[in-house]
C-alpha cells in the first residue's frame, strides 16, 4: 500500500483522537476522519482512543492505539495476550454476548451488501455456555530454540514461532498431549525442522481427540521418513497418553505452508480414531475433515435436519459430505441419500461409517460436486431435498444450475462463510429458491468465524 496519497484528511504518523463506530469482519475497530476509515487493532465500537496513523491507502488506512480514553461495556480483560499475537483468539477482548451479536451482524451486513436480500431474518447466534476448551484438533508447529524442541504458534503473518503451552480454546487434554509428545521426541534427540535451511525433521504435532469417546490420535509430521528410535518413541507415547489409539507419521518433504504431506505411515493402531455425533459413531482418519467443535456441531446439524423437513419418503442429496456425518443423520429420516465428496479417503471412511452404523440407504461417490451434480442431473436423479455444506469458497455456478434443474422441494445450505453464502443465496433467489431466515451458530468462540444454516424453499413447486 502506498503512503503518499494526496488530499487525505490524515497523514502518516499523525496522532489524533478517534471514536470507534464499527468493527470490520476481521475484528478491527473502524474510526472515521472526515469519512475516511482507519482500521485499528483492538478498538471496539463506543470507545475513544488516541491513535497513531501507521499506513495510508487511497480509500482506507490503518492506525494503532496509543492510549485508550474510554472503554466499551463489551470489553473484558484479555485471557492471554499471546492468543491475539498469533491470531488464535482475535475476539478474546470482547464479552461473549458481544461476540455473538458481532457474528449475527456480520451475516446481516453480508445479506444486505452482497445478496441485496435485506428482508431475510437473521436469528441471534447460537452460542456456547462455556466458550473455551472446545477444539477437538490441534496442529502445532515444532521448532528449535537453544537446543530444545519448542511448540507454540506463529506470530500473525510470520513464521516466527511464539512458544505457547495453553491455547485456551483447545481441549486441555490436547494441550497436555502436545507437550508430552514434544518432550518424548526431545528425549530421543529428534531434530526440529528448520524451514530456512530445510533441515531437521519434526515439523508439526497434530492431536485429535474424540469428545465422547476420549480416543486420541497423534500425527507426527516429519520432513523425512526416518524417525528413530520408533521402538522407544511409540511405547513412550502410549504410556504417557493411555487414550491414544492411533499414531501416524505423515511425511512432508516440501517447502510449503501446507501442513500435511502425501505419505502416511501408520505407527500404531490404524489411521483412524472414533467419535460419536448425534448418536452415530464415526471413524475419522488423519486427513479427513471433521468439525472441530463437537457440541456446537450437533446444534448445527440438528438445525439442518429440522430445516430439511424429512418424512422418511424423500430422496436426498448430501453434497460435500466428508466422512458422512450429515449423510447418516439424513439417512435415518429419508428413503435414500446420495452423498458426494472430493477426497477419496473421506469417502472410504464414509462407506465404512455407514456400514458400522448399519445404515444401508446411502450411496457415496467420490468427485467434485460441481462436476458430479450436473452428471447426476443429466442421468435423471431427482432429489426432494439437497443439502450442501461446502468449503469457504461456496458453490460453483455449475453446481447451482444442476441443483435448480433437479427441482427439489428445498435446498438446505450449511455455510462456514457468510459472504459466499450471501452470494449463493442471491443466485438461488433469482432462480426461485427463496430463504426467509438464517440461523448463525458459533462453532468458533473467540475467533472471527461463524457457521450458518438456511433453508431455501422452491417457490415454483
Ligand atoms: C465444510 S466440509 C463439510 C464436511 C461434512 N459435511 C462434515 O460436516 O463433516 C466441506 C467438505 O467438502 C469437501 N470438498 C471440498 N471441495 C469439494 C468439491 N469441489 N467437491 C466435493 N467436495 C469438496 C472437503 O473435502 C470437505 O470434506
Amino acid at each position: 500500500m502506498k503512503n503518499n496519497y494526496e488530499g487525505l484528511p490524515v497523514a502518516k504518523n499523525e496522532i489524533l483522537t478517534a471514536a470507534f463506530e464499527d468493527l470490520t469482519s476481521e475484528g478491527l475497530g473502524v474510526a472515521k476522519v472526515d469519512g475516511y476509515p482507519l482500521f485499528v487493532v483492538d478498538g471496539l465500537p463506543g470507545e475513544t482512543a488516541t491513535i497513531k496513523v501507521t499506513k495510508l491507502g487511497k480509500s482506507y488506512g490503518f492506525a494503532r492505539i496509543v492510549e485508550r480514553l474510554t472503554t466499551s461495556e463489551d470489553r473484558i480483560p484479555t485471557t492471554d495476550v499471546l492468543g491475539t499475537r498469533v491470531g488464535t483468539m482475535p475476539l478474546q477482548h470482547m464479552r461473549y454476548s458481544a461476540q455473538l451479536a458481532f457474528k449475527q451482524n456480520m451475516v446481516v451486513q453480508d445479506l444486505k451488501r452482497i445478496a441485496k436480500l435485506p428482508n431475510i431474518k437473521v436469528h441471534e447466534t447460537i452460542g456456547m455456555s462455556n466458550p473455551w476448551g472446545y477444539r477437538n484438533k490441534a496442529q502445532i508447529p515444532v521448532r528449535g530454540k537453544d537446543g530444545k524442541l519448542v511448540t507454540g504458534f506463529f506470530r500473525k503473518g510470520t513464521h516466527e514461532l511464539i512458544p505457547m503451552e495453553n491455547f485456551h480454546i483447545q481441549d486441555p487434554k490436547i494441550d497436555e498431549a502436545i507437550l508430552k509428545v514434544r518432550d518424548i521426541l526431545q528425549e530421543y534427540g529428534i531434530k526440529p525442522y528448520d524451514e530456512r535451511k530445510n533441515i531437521g525433521n519434526i515439523r508439526h504435532i497434530m492431536v485429535r481427540r474424540g469428545y465422547y469417546t476420549g480416543e486420541m490420535m497423534i500425527v507426527l509430521v516429519t520432513r523425512t521418513a526416518k524417525l528413530f528410535p520408533l521402538s522407544k518413541i511409540i511405547p513412550d507415547i502410549r504410556e504417557a497418553l493411555p487414550e491414544v489409539v492411533s499414531i501416524v507419521q505423515n511425511v512432508n518433504p516440501r517447502r510449503t505452508n501446507v501442513i500435511l504431506g502425501e505419505e502416511n505411515i501408520v505407527l500404531y493402531g490404524e489411521d483412524a480414531y472414533h467419535d460419536t455425533l448425534l448418536g452415530h459413531t464415526f471413524a475419522i482418519s488423519s486427513k479427513s475433515f471433521y468439525q472441530i467443535n463437537p457440541k456446537q456441531t450437533e446444534e448445527l446439524y440438528s438445525l439442518a435436519l429440522e430445516a430439511a423437513k424429512l418424512t422418511g419418503k424423500e430422496t436426498v442429496v448430501d453434497a460435500y459430505c466428508g466422512i458422512g456425518t450429515i449423510s447418516l443423520a439424513l439417512a435415518d429420516k429419508a428413503e435414500h441419500v446420495f452423498a458426494m465428496e472430493i477426497v477419496p479417503d473421506a469417502i472410504e471412511m464414509a462407506k465404512r461409517n455407514a456400514e458400522e452404523n448399519n445404515i444401508s440407504n446411502v450411496t457415496f461417490e467420490v468427485g467434485a460436486a460441481e462436476e458430479l451434480l450436473p452428471q447426476w442431473a443429466e442421468k435423471g436423479v431427482k432429489a426432494d431435498v439437497i443439502l450442501v455444506d461446502p468449503p469457504r469458497k461456496g458453490l460453483e455456478l455449475s453446481f447451482i444450475d444442476a441443483a435448480v434443474e433437479m427441482n427439489p422441494d428445498r435446498i438446505v445450505y450449511v455455510s462456514c462463510n457468510p459472504s459466499t453464502l450471501a452470494r449463493d443465496l442471491a443466485l438461488f433467489d433469482e432462480k426461485g429458491f427463496k430463504a426467509t431466515e438464517v440461523t448463525p451458530v458459533d462453532l468458533f468462540p473467540q475467533t472471527l468465524h461463524v457457521e450458518c444454516v438456511v433453508a431455501l424453499e422452491n417457490v415454483n413447486k
